[in-house]
C-alpha cells in the first residue's frame, strides 16, 4: 500500500501534497488543497480518486478497464452537473490513462467528529428523540435525490449509506449529496432502478436495523415526491418502478431463504 501511495505522490509531484483518506475496493481516495490547473484557488479542498493497477489482471486488460471506469465515472459526474436538482461532486479534472479523477470535496464533520455520511449521521442520531424530525427530513431529501437521478434515467449502482454524504446548511440542516458513481450508468430499465432501491433498503436494514422500517418509509416518500414533480401525480413510471422494486425484494427474500 505504501508503495502505491508513494507512486501517487511521485506522479502528482511535491507541488500537490496529498493525504490518503480512504482505501476502498476499487480506488484510493486522497484530499488535497491544490487545484489541478488554477494555482490561485487555494481556499478549497479537493478529492483525488485514484484507481491503482490491479496485479491480478492482465496489464493490458487492466489499463483498458481503468481507463473505461475512470472515464465512465467522470462522464457521469459531468452529466449530473447538467441535471436540475441533483447534488453530486463537481468534476474538476480527469486523467483516464492514469486512473485519476479530481472532484470537489463533499461533507465535513458531524458534531461527534465523524465524517458526515448518512451512515454516521443515522448512528449519531439514533439515541436522540428530538432529532427525529431532522432525520425524517434528511431521509426524505435523500429519497428525492435518488428519485431525481432515476427520473433522468441514471442509476447509481452502489447505493450504500456511505455513498450518501451530507453537507451542513445553517444551524441544523443537512443536504444530501450522492457520491461514488463508479458503477453508475444511463438506464431506462425499471429493473435497474428497482435494484438501486433494493440495495439501499438492504444497506439501511443491515446497518440501522432498529429503525429501518421508518427510515425506508421516509426514503420512499422522498423518492415518490421526485416522480410526482417530474411526471405528475400517480404516474405509470412510478408505479412500474415500485412494482419492480417489490419483485426484486421477493427475489432477494427467496434467495436468502434458499441460502
Ligand atoms: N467527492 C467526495 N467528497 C468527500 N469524500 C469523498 C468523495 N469521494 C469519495 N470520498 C470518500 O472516499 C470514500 C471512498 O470513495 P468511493 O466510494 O468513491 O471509492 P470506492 O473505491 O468505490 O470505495 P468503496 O469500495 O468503499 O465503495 C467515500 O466513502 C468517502 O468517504
Amino acid at each position: 500500500m505504501d508503495e502505491i501511495v508513494t507512486g501517487v505522490e511521485h506522479y502528482l509531484t511535491e507541488n500537490v501534497p496529498v493525504k490518503l483518506i480512504s482505501q476502498g475496493a476499487e480506488a484510493l481516495v486522497f484530499e488535497t488543497s491544490v487545484h489541478p490547473y488554477n494555482p490561485n484557488k487555494t481556499d478549497e479542498t479537493y478529492i483525488i480518486k485514484y484507481r491503482p493497477q490491479k496485479a491480478y489482471r492482465h496489464p493490458q486488460i487492466d489499463k483498458t478497464l481503468t481507463k473505461h471506469r475512470t472515464l465512465g465515472e467522470s462522464r457521469c459526474l459531468a452529466k449530473l452537473a447538467t441535471m436540475s436538482g441533483i447534488n453530486a461532486p463537481q468534476l474538476i479534472a480527469c486523467d483516464p490513462y492514469n486512473g485519476y479523477i479530481w472532484q470537489s470535496k463533499i461533507g465535513g464533520l458531524l458534531p461527534n467528529g465523524e465524517f458526515s455520511n448518512l451512515k454516521n449521521y443515522l448512528w449519531f442520531n439514533k439515541n436522540d428523540p428530538y432529532s427525529t424530525i431532522n432525520v425524517e427530513n434528511v431521509l426524505i431529501s435523500v429519497g428525492k435525490q435518488i428519485g431525481i437521478l432515476h427520473c433522468n434515467q441514471y442509476v447509481h449502482g452502489d447505493l450504500t449509506s456511505s455513498n450518501i454524504v451530507l453537507e451542513k446548511s445553517g444551524l441544523n440542516n443537512w443536504i444530501p449529496f450522492l457520491i461514488d458513481f463508479g458503477l453508475s450508468s444511463y438506464s431506462t430499465l425499471v429493473e435497474d432502478k428497482g435494484v438501486d432501491l433494493y440495495v439501499l433498503e438492504r444497506a439501511i436494514l443491515s446497518t440501522h436495523s432498529s429503525f429501518a422500517e421508518n427510515y425506508n418509509k421516509w426514503l420512499l416518500k422522498g423518492y415518490e415526491s421526485a416522480y410526482n414533480e417530474f411526471y405528475g401525480a400517480k404516474s405509470s413510471e412510478l408505479v412500474q418502478v415500485l412494482k419492480k422494486f417489490e419483485e426484486v425484494r421477493l427475489r432477494g427474500r427467496k434467495r436468502s431463504m434458499i441460502g
